[in-house]
């Protein structure tokens, strides 16, 4: 890798971020630090304020309020040498007219000072089969995987991923989930936004709730918003139909239980709640509409 240009500090700083829409406030006052080499997704209903954000921190839009330090450089005011470092996954393709895939790679890849070998890359993203397929007729899962290759083709210090993994098939999320993790342990710092809950919870490090422009929290998905102190349900058949009692001591619940019962429960499950549920409660919470979700 080569050396973060702030040496020590956080990947991302973010102090009193405010961004306007003519009058309506898309941010309000957002803080956040991201640090090298985390895996940090963005998760918020829809108009939440996800893109904008992500969109201040790859520089593409100015803000009105606020400090915001990408590899310790202000993104708006950055230069070429820092958007070498920095990689980008849009939520739309681009076009590259009748350019293979190879071809498509190799051409990105003229545009950095150290990029990443095009052939090993094709392996990596799973195109392998299709290095000589033109890159306007892949399957909309096939570009989105073109796509992640372009982010990365450059070794960012940082990489942006909006939406990653829409029409990936469940076995492409899977490899994909595996290169992010990669990338993260080699000290890329990723941020990503995705409305899969558990895409969050297999790959984030910390996550961050945004809706209406604020944080709600930020946390790691196994304590986000409680949920490890929430009440765990435990449900079996009992002779008079099903039961259910929610407890925060689920163990001592169920020894009870099988004590009283003089053995097995029938049809025992336990239930924690998961990170939709506690996301769900968040930002119904915080006024988030039903069809917003
Ligand atoms: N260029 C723009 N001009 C005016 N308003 C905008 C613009 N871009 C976004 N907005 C508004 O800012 C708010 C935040 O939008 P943003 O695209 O950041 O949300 P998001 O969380 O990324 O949503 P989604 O999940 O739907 O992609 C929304 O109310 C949106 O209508």
């Amino acid at each position: 890798m080569r050396p973060l240009g702030n040496e020590g500090g956080p990947a991302i700083e973010v102090k009193g971020l405010r961004k306007l829409y003519g009058s309506s406030v898309a941010l309000h006052d957002v803080d956040l630090e991201v640090h090298p080499g985390e895996i940090f997704a963005v998760l918020g209903p829809n108009g939440a304020g996800k893109t904008t954000l992500v969109e201040i921190l790859e520089g593409f839009r100015p803000r009105d309020g606020g400090t915001v330090s990408v590899l310790g450089t202000d993104p708006y005011r950055a230069g070429e040498d820092w958007r070498a470092r920095i990689g980008v996954v849009l939520q739309t393709t681009g076009e590259f007219e009748d350019l293979n895939v190879g071809e498509v790679l190799e051409h990105f890849a003229g545009y950095y000072p150290d990029a990443q070998d095009p052939d090993e890359l094709i392996e990596r993203v799973g195109l392998g089969a299709k290095r000589k397929a033109r890159a306007s007729k892949l399957s909309g899962g096939q570009q989105r995987r073109l796509d992640v290759a372009l982010g990365i083709v450059g070794r960012p210090e940082v990489l942006f991923l909006d939406e990653p993994t829409t029409g990936f098939d469940p076995e492409a999320r899977r490899d994909f989930w595996q290169l992010i993790r990669d990338l993260a342990a080699g000290g890329t710092t990723i941020v990503l936004t995705t409305h899969y809950l558990d895409e969050a919870e297999h790959l984030a490090d910390r996550v961050a709730v945004i809706v209406g422009g604020r944080i709600l929290d930020v946390g790691v998905p196994q304590t986000l918003g409680g949920r490890d102190t929430e009440a765990t349900v435990v449900r079996w058949s009992g002779a008079d139909g099903p039961q259910s009692a929610a407890t925060t001591a689920p163990t001592k619940f169920i020894a009870d239980l099988h004590a009283r019962l003089g053995g097995e429960a029938p049809g025992l499950t336990v239930h924690r709640p998961s990170l939709e549920d506690v996301y769900l409660t968040m930002i119904g919470a915080a006024g988030a509409s039903p069809e917003d979700r």
